[in-house]
């Protein structure tokens, strides 16, 4: 397997691994192996250190085995070999990154600013970043903030549900900072924040570990949810938080619900979470996520054609990492067996992964299967571009049906019918609503077709 699937495959299998180990497991053990081969069913993984070595062997072998089956859809035997240098970092965000992460360090900081962020996931810029309703707002301040920092809002707080886009937009402002204006910026996880703070007091280092975070220019901190709970975190965060503020420096926070919504969190900080601007990033609409689809498959060179990536866009509506998993775990599963990706296939591929279609849920690919079996033509037909009136009635009805049960917008069934002209939906919507006034029969059909459609 090309270096670039593989790296693909380990992200996502190093997703469900995640999910079944403890997180300080996953960061010790996982985070820093790297997948060196997939040839046939064997996966050789390099680890830094022997020690390393014998922990995956014996207490995660299982998680990874049974993950990339999951992802490449059969057995794998794991191999895994002891490589000194430090392997780069290949968690699911960091698989490929490659560029310094950092500004240049001021000289007076000497490596301990080197340490302070952590690496940068290279992809993860506003370039490759896809706007829609869902998270214009937070965009727009993000990028406000990256191009004039502590000018705007600030602090700037961003949240909103798993996997859509947070650390992502943190780490573009991080990137557009370093680019433009080559300044101090630190991005860390609100875990390595406090697991770093826990560290100093134990070395008696705390000193040092202040004057590193108040001297930077730009802070960013991800998770910002897991202070609560965590009281002297709480105090030293504080602490940071005013001395950069007041140093008109630029603070971005995110987290997975509104500061008023994270419990335990001390009223002072919770206040100055709110000094600035509060920006939500909410699902995805099908538009926009057959958009990241899209960009997703041009950013790594794929042909995947557009009834597949709507057929995905259409069945995982919440969280785009999981979009972004069924498309990898599609073209991977096509590349190591040889086959050409269609509808067939993702179907085939994605049955495990794909929430089942909502029993209530009306999609425009259930009424033009139920309208297809009911006139006794192809939904294929449906779809192409031949007019005939055999063909052209059944697909009006259809057309009508989409506009009548799904929310679906009129350009979009247009798509759905072959590329069709959002005019021509309401053309045909128009003239079975007409029709159906003057036709009884008609209207007895599409009542019909409506109740075998809803029964799912
Ligand atoms: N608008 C977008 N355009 C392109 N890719 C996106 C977009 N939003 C999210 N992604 C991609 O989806 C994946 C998950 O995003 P990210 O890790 O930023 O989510 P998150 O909100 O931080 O999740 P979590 O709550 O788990 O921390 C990433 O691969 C990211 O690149």
């Amino acid at each position: 397997m090309v270096k670039g699937e593989l790296a693909e495959v380990w992200t996502e299998a190093l997703q469900l691994i995640e999910r079944q180990l403890t997180r300080p497991s996953y960061e010790a053990w996982l985070r820093n192996t790297r997948p060196v081969s997939l040839e046939g069913d064997r996966l050789v993984l390099a680890v830094p250190n022997q020690f390393a070595r014998d922990w995956v062997l014996e207490r995660c072998s299982g998680a990874i085995v049974d993950s990339l089956r999951r992802v490449v859809g059969h057995d794998v035997r794991l191999e895994v070999v002891v490589e000194p240098q430090p392997a780069p970092p290949a968690t699911g965000q960091v698989a490929a990154a490659t560029e310094a992460p950092l500004a240049p360090a001021p000289s007076d900081a000497g490596s301990s600013w080197r340490t302070l962020s952590q690496p940068l996931n290279p992809k993860y810029t506003f370039e490759t970043f896809v706007t829609g309703s869902g998270n214009r707002l937070a965009h727009a301040a993000a990028l406000a903030v990256a191009e004039a920092p502590a000018r705007t809002y600030n602090p700037l707080f961003i949240y909103g549900g798993v996997g859509l886009g947070k650390t992502h937009l943190m780490q573009a402002v991080a990137h557009h900072v370093l680019r433009k204006h080559g300044s101090r910026v630190a991005y860390v996880s609100c875990e390595t924040f406090t697991n770093e703070m826990i560290n100093a007091i134990r070395d008696g280092k705390t000193l040092e570990f202040r004057n590193r975070y108040r001297n930077v220019d730009v802070l960013l901190v991800d998770d910002i949810q897991f202070l609560a709970g965590k009281e002297s975190t709480q105090e030293e965060f504080f602490h940071t938080f005013n001395a950069l503020h007041e140093a008109n420096r630029q603070i971005v926070i995110s987290s997975d619900r509104p500061p008023k919504e994270i419990p335990t969190l001390e009223e002072r900080l919770r206040s100055r979470f709110e000094w600035g601007l509060i920006s939500d990033i909410q699902p995805p609409d099908f538009e926009t996520r057959v958009a990241i689809l899209r960009k997703k498959a041009q950013l790594e060179k794929l042909h995947v054609p557009d009834d597949v990536i709507a057929f995905i866009a259409e069945r995982i509506d919440t969280n785009i990492r999981e979009l972004e998993g069924a498309l990898i775990r599609l073209v991977a599963f096509a590349s190591l067996t040889n086959h050409h990706i269609d509808l067939d296939l993702a179907q085939e591929v994605l049955k495990d992964i794909l929430p089942p279609p909502r029993a209530n849920k009306v999609t425009i690919a259930r009424i033009q299967e139920v309208v297809a079996e009911y006139y006794g033509v192809k939904v294929r037909d449906l779809k192409a571009r031949r007019r005939t009136r055999a063909i052209a009635f059944p697909r009006q009805v259809a057309m009508y049906l989409c506009r009548e049960l799904t929310e679906a917008s009129l350009p979009r069934i247009g798509e759905e019918f072959g590329g069709r002209d959002h005019t021509t939906v309401l053309h045909a919507y128009e003239k079975i609503s007409h029709d159906m006034r003057h036709d009884p029969h008609l209207g007895r059909q599409i009542k019909e077709l409506m109740d075998l459609i809803r029964k799912g």
